[in-house]
């Protein structure tokens, strides 16, 4: 196998499970170095560093909400550290606590805002930094969603931050371009992971879910490894300001 990230350094935010996790392991799978973030999961992150480490390369796990923005300097500071340098940053962390619109608590809104899009542009921005200090350029990757484009009636207090990640990642392509940092998104569909366990347990909004998608089923975490390293690459060299759907054709099928 071509190895993609060979001697890069990857940094992943929310690793501990899920599609981070995935994207971790496939970054150290072509060769990268990769530290990541979790806030809760301690056995889950370092499950993630010990599969990093089976695969040759060197893994990191920092404890840290992203909502806290001094968590952002504090990751990158430690993954400086440890391996050198940033080349690669992969936002990833993000909630999505079901709640019907008329009587959302404030609080569930705001730390869905504050996890989901406050933390993002403070994890993006001291990734960035660091990038231009070192003067090399790098990527950056947002796990957006298809809910950036679509929305969803328990998902009020969710979308928004979605379609923020996609947009935040537009702006930063345009204001790190000179610096040779790409900006892109990708778009999952609905991916198997704890964030949909319970909402994916009514085996009849599973079904209705599955029949959404042209490629006949939901997601894996694994799913998203492949459009995340290619981002990643210097395949992507030409590639900013992009973002990619990855759900199977739900987007596209109307009818
Ligand atoms: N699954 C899906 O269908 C889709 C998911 N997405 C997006 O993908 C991303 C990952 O979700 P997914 O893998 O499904 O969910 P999971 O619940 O499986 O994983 C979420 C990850 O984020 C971490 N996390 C949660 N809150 C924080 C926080 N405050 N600070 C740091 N880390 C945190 C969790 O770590 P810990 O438990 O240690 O806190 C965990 O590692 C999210 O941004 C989500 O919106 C987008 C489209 C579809
Ligand atoms: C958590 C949901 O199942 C998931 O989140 C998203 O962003 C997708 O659009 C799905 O709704």
């Amino acid at each position: 196998m071509t190895k993609l990230l060979e001697g890069k350094t990857v940094l992943v935010t929310g690793a501990s499970a899920g599609i981070g996790r995935a994207a971790a392991i496939g970054a150290a799978r072509h060769g990268a170095d990769v530290a990541i973030n979790f806030s809760r999961d301690v056995a889950g992150a370092e499950s993630a560093v010990a599969e990093i480490e089976k695969l040759g390369q060197r893994g990191l796990a920092v404890k840290g909400d992203v909502s806290d923005p001094e968590t952002a300097t504090d990751f990158v500071a430690r993954a400086v550290e440890a391996f050198g340098k940033v080349d690669v940053f992969v936002n990833n962390a993000g909630i999505c606590p079901f709640h019907a619109f008329l009587d959302m608590p404030v609080e569930t809104f705001e730390r869905t805002m504050r996890v989901n899009l406050h933390g993002a542009y403070f994890m993006v921005q001291a990734a960035a930094n660091q990038m231009v200090k070192q003067g090399h350029g790098g990527a950056i990757i947002a796990v957006s969603s298809i809910s950036a484009l679509v929305g969803g009636e328990y998902q009020t207090h969710y979308t928004p931050t979605k379609a923020g990640l996609h947009s935040l990642m537009q702006s930063t392509a345009i204001a790190l371009g000179r610096y040779g940092i790409r900006c892109n998104s990708v778009l999952p569909g609905t991916i198997l992971t704890d964030i949909n366990k319970d909402d994916l347990a009514d085996d009849e909004k599973r079904r209705y879910m599955e029949g959404r998608v042209p490629l006949g089923r939901l997601g894996q975490p694994d799913d998203l490894e492949g459009p995340i390293v290619f981002l990643a690459s210097d395949l992507a060299r030409y590639v900013t300001g992009a973002s990619l759907l990855v759900d199977g054709g739900a987007f596209v099928n109307l009818q």
